[in-house]
């Protein structure tokens, strides 16, 4: 049977793997300099889709391993977009340049299904059409786009660690958000510049490109924000309990989980008393990168648009 992408255990005992079997955590072993965390989210049996900035141009691929569900995995293969620059304009005073930034990790072993490790539905494909509850494969790319990224506020969702405050160990909480696509889309752009590293930029245009979807800050609602460590995991629009990614976590104007002032799994309003109007989040838009990703996952049965 074809393997149903964005399907998830609903229940409120189930456990926080089962009820988003997609995300992956990414550790990158750099001998003598530690180990880098990063998220991404599983889009096929083989290929996990996460942010290129989590890795250097000396990483290989036996330097990370992802797990997924309670299991871990090697990495065959890593490929990050072609038009991913980090340093593209340093000359302009600008340390790092976050477009196109996704990336592709092959695994060595092909993950096999289960209640804890299922992909998530990517743009443009059958699964997002058989999601979406449209026919298949009348419906088009432009269709999954006019519906999943409409005008105006989008809902959408990522997921967080959070610190279970009766076992003291790690969960995982989802975060709703608006990705401001309307007449909040221009003002959600212009707080990049109130980025550190983005002192010397002039044009918010230098930094926020095409590629990018904007989230946080406290209009229409207050939104949660990103932390690093939630690089590369996926933001989710969910329609009648399927989800589909439509973004890569890539970048915000200000980390406010330093000193891993994680948010508690317990308690609800957390985020009201923090979040400054200016703590804007950036994701890749998956629809901008389309093209690469069909290249990469062609032999990956998604059967795209
Ligand atoms: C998710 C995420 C990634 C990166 Br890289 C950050 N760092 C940064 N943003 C601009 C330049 N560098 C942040 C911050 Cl800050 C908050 N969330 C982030």
């Amino acid at each position: 049977a074809l393997s149903m992408c964005g399907l998830a255990k609903e229940f409120q005992s189930a456990d926080d793997e089962e009820k988003n079997p997609w995300l992956v955590s990414i550790s990158i072993l750099r001998p003598g300099r530690g180990t880098e965390m990063c998220k991404g989210a599983l889009v096929s049996q083989k290929y996990v889709l996460t942010a290129a900035h989590c890795f250097t141009i000396d990483d290989e691929a036996d330097q990370i391993t992802v797990k997924i569900g309670k299991k871990n995995f090697q990495v065959a293969a890593l490929k990050s977009h072609p038009q991913y620059t980090v340093g593209k304009l340093r000359n302009l005073g600008i340390p790092e340049f976050y477009d196109y930034d996704v990336a592709l990790l092959a695994l060595r072993k092909q993950v096999t299904f289960s209640s804890e490790a299922r992909p998530i539905c990517l743009p443009c494909t059958a699964g997002t059409s058989r999601a979406l509850r449209r026919p298949h494969p009348q419906t088009t790319c432009k269709e999954h786009e006019q519906e999943l990224m409409p005008g105006g506020n989008i809902p959408a969702l990522f997921v967080t660690p959070c610190r279970d405050k009766y076992l003291s160990t790690l969960g995982l909480r989802r975060r709703t958000v608006r990705i401001k696509n309307g007449d909040k889309k221009h003002s959600c752009e212009a707080d990049a510049k109130k980025a550190k590293q983005y002192q010397n930029v002039t044009e918010v245009s230098q930094v926020v490109t095409e590629r990018f979807l904007c989230t946080g800050g406290i209009e229409p609602e207050v939104d949660p924000n990103t932390c690093k460590g939630d690089s590369g995991g996926p933001l989710i629009v969910a329609k009648r309990m399927r989800y589909i990614q439509v973004g890569v976590i890539s970048w915000g104007v200000v980390d406010l989980c330093k000193n891993n002032l994680r948010i508690e799994c317990q308690n609800d309003n957390d985020h009201l008393e923090q979040a400054p109007s200016h703590a804007r989040d950036f994701h890749i838009n998956l629809f901008k990168v389309l093209p690469w990703l069909r290249e990469e996952l062609r032999e990956e049965g998604l059967d795209f648009l």
